[in-house]
């Protein structure tokens, strides 16, 4: 059986003097465990809401949800202990206490083990580099600090699946890059099965194999990242800056969409390589500088819709 298994599943809201709002409408997913799946979805798609049914916070409207082969709302508390949540936007540590008293509490919270959560943290603060950092207050820790405080936490009772809603928003590049190193390692060592929403497509492009794109509460993709970029011919730009202004330059494989001085922007498909384009711009014309700008997950979801 599937470790998330959900069919029909619909959620709508009552709002005064409106039409109600169907956040999630039938919608069908199955997630194996051991999986590291991208949940993406435009602005109010119905994402969160998902995820809140998933944890059992919210009750869903009709449709079935199993979690580890149980009914999230009606089993919220046992849930709990096998499932970890992190949301980039929000902490569930204490602000006021140090990042180790948080720990302590969510040891006793969760009744873990004492020589597991031992093993645990030990483990996560290394790999996490949170050595420093224990006895401060989280009010004090930086935003990616914080962050890895929060996965640290949503980790130390060993849930076998975790949600992650949008784990990178405000990372700088570096720490970006660290924690998808280590939700990568978490999966590949402990099996663990990770759910992540996010706008970010780099993050999709570094941890998961499969991507499911919601839009207006239902799942309008579901399959590999390079095959939502084929279905919806999306593309990456490489921004050109020549030694000279010119009139548009032809380069094989790619096309010129704007030109503003020296400056050329030129559009290539997403799946394929850039080191071919950009060696043709090289040996044909005189360049100061260049750079790949990626799509992002709006653009990828409108292109698939524009087809
Ligand atoms: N408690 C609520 N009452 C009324 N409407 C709600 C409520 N919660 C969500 N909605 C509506 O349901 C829709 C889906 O919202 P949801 O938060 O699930 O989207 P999302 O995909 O998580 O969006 P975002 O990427 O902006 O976080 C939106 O139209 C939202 O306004």
């Amino acid at each position: 059986m599937a470790l998330i298994e959900v069919e029909g599943l619909s959620r709508s809201f009552k709002v005064r003097g409106r039409p109600d709002v169907v956040a999630v409408r039938d919608l069908d997913l199955s997630v194996e465990a051991g999986e590291m799946v991208g949940y993406i979805g435009p602005n109010g798609a119905g994402k969160s809401t998902t995820i809140k049914m998933l944890t059992g916070i919210l009750v869903p409207t009709s449709g079935r949800i199993r979690v580890a082969g149980v009914d999230p709302s009606r089993r919220r508390t046992d849930l709990a202990r096998r499932i970890g949540v992190v949301f980039g936007q929000r902490t569930t540590l204490w602000w006021d206490l140090p990042l180790q008293d948080s720990f302590a509490l969510l040891q006793k919270v969760y009744r873990v083990d004492p020589a597991r959560h031992r093993a645990n943290l030990a483990e996560f603060v290394e790999l996490l580099g949170l050595g420093d950092l224990l006895p401060v207050p989280v009010r004090q820790l930086s935003l990616g600090q914080r962050m890895r405080g929060d996965i640290a936490a949503a980790l130390l009772h060993d849930p076998e699946l975790v949600y992650l809603d949008e784990p990178t928003i405000g990372l700088d590049v570096v720490s970006k890059g660290r924690l998808r190193e280590f939700l990568r390692t978490l999966n590949a060592e402990r099996g663990t099965t990770l759910l992540l929403t996010t706008h970010d497509l780099q993050d999709i492009e570094a941890l998961c194999r499969r991507v499911v794109v919601i839009d207006h509460g239902t799942a309008v993709y579901d399959g590999t990242l390079a095959g939502l970029h084929a279905q919806g011919g999306s593309t990456r730009t490489l921004v050109v800056d020549l030694v000279d202004e010119r009139a548009p330059i032809e380069v094989p494989g790619a096309t010129v969409r704007r030109v503003e001085g020296p400056r050329q922007w030129l559009s290539f498909p997403a799946d394929a390589s850039a080191a071919p384009v950009v060696a043709a711009v090289v040996a044909a014309y005189a360049v100061a500088d260049l750079s790949v700008q990626e799509p992002d997950i709006e653009d990828v979801i409108r292109e698939l819709y524009s087809r």
